[in-house]
């Protein structure tokens, strides 16, 4: 497990709140569920695997909050009309969605059949639709509320992931045209993009995650820790972002920073030109 990080938002933000973060029990979920708790919410954590949940539910609970875990797949709408019942029965409402719950693996896309890319987009983009659709029917057309997606920085394309950055590409598409069409309902709508996490979700990647730093040109160096991700997760769904909506943000150490020009070779043309100002001047 992570270390979380130490208390940093008000411990009131988001008192009477009821938040449901989907893959709760690992990495960022787990660090969002519990800083959340700290902030005053009720927790719903959900994943497949009992085990994670559980114990995160324990430590909410230790921390004085109310927390139910409940083992759902979400890709399976039966399995989240169950989850959204007891959701229901136990607290009456539902502020803040985090779909968290995602993962895919590494392939070249030659390698990639159709079961394998259908797999990719039903977990990361398909299940993410059902939990959206579900809280929003269940409870967020009624009250207004917030939802973040997690998602990943796939503005460039992300080679080696062309199943998860077309399921994210679809989610980013999604989360837009909801948060114009549900405004009018009180529900915010935005993605955090996470650059390299240190998760125990990368250890299914064959990777050795410093050289992916090196390849990746990720400026600061080092990966992220789950609460970079929780911070931004946190901000954009309490009332610290009641004016953000629509909006993905990127939290990736400045790894996408070389998509812009790069300044060395910038300055060096600009040393070979700087004897022919009229050149410049057309
Ligand atoms: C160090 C740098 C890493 C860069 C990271 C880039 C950014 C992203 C980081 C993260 O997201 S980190 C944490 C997230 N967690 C994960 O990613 C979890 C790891 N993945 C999985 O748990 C699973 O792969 C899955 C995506 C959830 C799919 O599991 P599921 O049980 O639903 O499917 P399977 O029955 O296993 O497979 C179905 C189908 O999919 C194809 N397939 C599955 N695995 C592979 C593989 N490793 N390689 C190629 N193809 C794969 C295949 O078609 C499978 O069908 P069958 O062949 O089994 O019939
Ligand atoms: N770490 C990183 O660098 C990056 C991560 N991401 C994304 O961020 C999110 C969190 O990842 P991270 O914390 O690193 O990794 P983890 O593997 O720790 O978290 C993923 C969580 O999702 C749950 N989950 C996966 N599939 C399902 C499903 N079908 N139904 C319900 N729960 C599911 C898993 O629990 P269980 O298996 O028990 O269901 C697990 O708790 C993921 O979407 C990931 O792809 C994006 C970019 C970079």
């Amino acid at each position: 497990m992570q270390p979380l990080p130490n208390m940093r938002f008000a411990p009131d933000l988001l008192t009477s709140q009821v938040a449901l973060v989907t893959g709760g029990g690992t990495g960022m979920g787990r660090a969002t569920a519990i800083e959340m708790a700290r902030c005053g919410a009720d927790v719903v954590v959900l994943g497949r695997r009992a085990e994670p949940i559980e114990d995160c539910a324990k430590i909410i609970r230790e921390l004085g909050r109310k927390a139910v875990a409940i083992s759902t797949d979400i890709r399976l709408p039966d399995q989240i009309d169950s989850a959204m019942l007891r959701i229901k029965d136990e607290f009456g409402r539902l502020d803040i969605l985090v779909n968290n719950a995602g993962g895919q693996f590494v392939t070249p896309a030659r390698e990639l059949n159709n079961k394998g890319f259908e797999t990719v987009i039903r977990n990361n983009l398909i299940g993410s639709w059902q939990m959206t659709k579900a809280v929003a029917d269940h409870f967020m057309l009624e009250h207004g509320g917030s939802i973040v997606f997690v998602t990943a920085c796939v503005r460039s394309g992300l080679s080696g992931f062309v199943h998860t950055a077309a399921a994210r590409g679809g989610v980013l598409a999604m989360m837009k045209t909801l948060a114009f069409e549900w405004a009018e309902f009180g529900i915010r709508l935005n993605c955090v993009a996470p650059g390299t996490i240190k998760t125990e979700g990368m250890d299914h990647y064959p990777i050795d995650p410093e050289q992916w730093l090196k390849l990746n040109r990720n400026v600061m160096g080092h990966m992220g820790d789950v609460g970079d991700i929780s911070a931004a997760i946190i901000f954009l769904s309490s009332s610290l972002g009641k004016f953000v909506t629509g909006e993905e943000w990127y939290i990736d150490g400045g790894e996408t920073l070389h998509l812009a020009h790069d300044a060395r070779q910038m300055i060096d043309a600009v040393k070979f030109s700087r004897r022919e100002p009229a050149v410049l001047k057309k």
